[in-house]
């Protein structure tokens, strides 16, 4: 018998980050020098009749809900039962998108490495201690920052010169018609610059407005030998039908499941032959048990996990995971070098550009995540928050 949940307590709370901009369509974020935006975001935190906590901090709005309706179930469960609350979960929040699930999961991974000694990824199976990262850029903006083609080039050249291995970019989003002329003009400058000393991959995020601007963009990917096009058009990467018929007509591979839920539908999304490339997400895919599973499908494909986003969490499963490639630092740009995602929390962690060695970051080597929060700022901060307890 493990360590007896006693105690759960979530709370939201908001952080200022500088040089970003909400984007037109209000979904994420675009880089704009002398812009400030204040987040939202959430810590959950698992307490236990030993004593042994676990915390996590991140999450979304439609996951927090979850997690706070959940909560009350999980109080008299052994914390260290993660595989049947991860499966009771699923199973309860079925009707629902289960991003609950991942917070819950995280910090019971946390409480498990706190209760054993060891670091997560040890926990896990370690394969990796360092972590090739490509950079991933902000989405576009039209008055400075990343708002021409050879401005996303200047960057990429920064991002190699730092000693990165890859780079991503996101380009521009909003209500108006998508420039196509544009977006080609930007991936082809990219890989004119930095195409022979790097890898290089495209995310659309579902922009595009046509399967026919898909293949337009695809072609000069294709030429300009990118590595993964990803999310391209506004099916918002839901088709397997479409995205089986647009990796008939391109060479350069496809990378989908980000907007997929569930273990299921990716086993789907892979089977059909709808990605080359499987997303999988700690936070919105449930926890590092779910993306876990995720790799381990992708693996009996024969096929590569690429984590999404950077967190304390993606670092222990990509450490944890053979079939993997790149890290992914982001959201940033210039002037904006840590992630917006990262809450000032953390006590020595950081996504930063500025933290990496030659393109990579290390796992955590404390016990659980092996990260410590701020706790203090937590509570200044806070807007929201609720407490269940036995
Ligand atoms: O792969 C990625 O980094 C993304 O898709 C980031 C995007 O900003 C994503 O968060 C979104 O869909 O808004």
């Amino acid at each position: 018998m493990g360590p007896i949940i006693t105690a759960i307590e979530t709370v939201t709370f908001e952080y200022p980050v500088d040089h970003v901009a909400p984007n037109p369509l209000g979904t994420g974020l675009q880089y704009r020098p002398g812009a400030r935006t204040d987040l939202t975001t959430y810590a959950v935190r698992i307490e236990t009749d030993t004593g042994v906590t676990g915390e996590y901090v991140g999450g979304t709005a439609p996951g927090m809900a979850q997690v706070r309706s959940s909560a009350g179930a999980l109080l008299g469960r052994d914390a260290l039962e993660r595989e049947r609350i991860w499966d009771v979960l699923k199973r309860t929040l079925r009707k629902f998108d289960g991003t609950g699930i991942g917070p819950i999961d995280i910090a019971l991974w946390d409480l498990a490495g706190k209760h054993h000694g060891a670091p997560v990824h040890e926990l896990l199976g370690t394969y990796r201690t360092r972590l090739p990262a490509y950079v991933s850029t902000h989405a576009g903006g039209e008055d400075g920052g990343l708002d021409t083609p050879a401005a996303y080039a200047d960057f990429a050249v920064d991002v190699r010169d730092r000693g990165f291995p890859a780079y991503k970019l996101h380009t521009w989003r909003g209500f108006d018609e998508v420039d196509i002329k544009r977006e080609i003009e930007t991936v082809r400058a990219v890989a004119e610059r930095v195409g022979d000393d790097m890898d290089l991959m495209h995310d659309p995020v579902c922009e595009y407005e046509t399967y026919g601007d898909a293949l337009a963009v695809g072609r000069e990917l294709d030429r300009g030998g990118y590595y993964w096009y990803e999310d391209p058009y506004r099916d918002g990467s839901k088709s397997q039908h479409a995205h089986r018929r647009l990796a008939d007509r391109l060479d350069t591979p496809l990378l989908l499941t980000e907007q997929t839920r569930w273990l299921e539908p990716h086993a789907d999304a892979i089977a059909n032959d709808a990605t080359d490339f499987v997303r999988a997400d700690p936070d919105l895919d449930g926890g590092i048990t779910g993306a876990m599973k995720i790799a381990h499908v992708a693996e009996g494909f024969g096929l590569d996990v690429e984590y999404h986003l950077a967190s304390p969490a993606s670092r222990h499963c990509m450490a944890a995971t053979r079939n993997t490639n790149y890290y992914e630092l982001g959201l940033v740009a210039p002037e904006c070098p840590t992630p917006h995602s990262e809450p000032p929390v953390y006590d020595t962690y950081t996504d930063s550009l500025d933290a990496a060695e030659d393109g990579r970051y290390p796992v955590p080597d404390g016990d659980g995540l092996g990260v410590t929060y701020d706790r203090e700022y937590i509570r200044d901060a806070a807007t929201a928050s609720t407490r269940v307890e036995r």
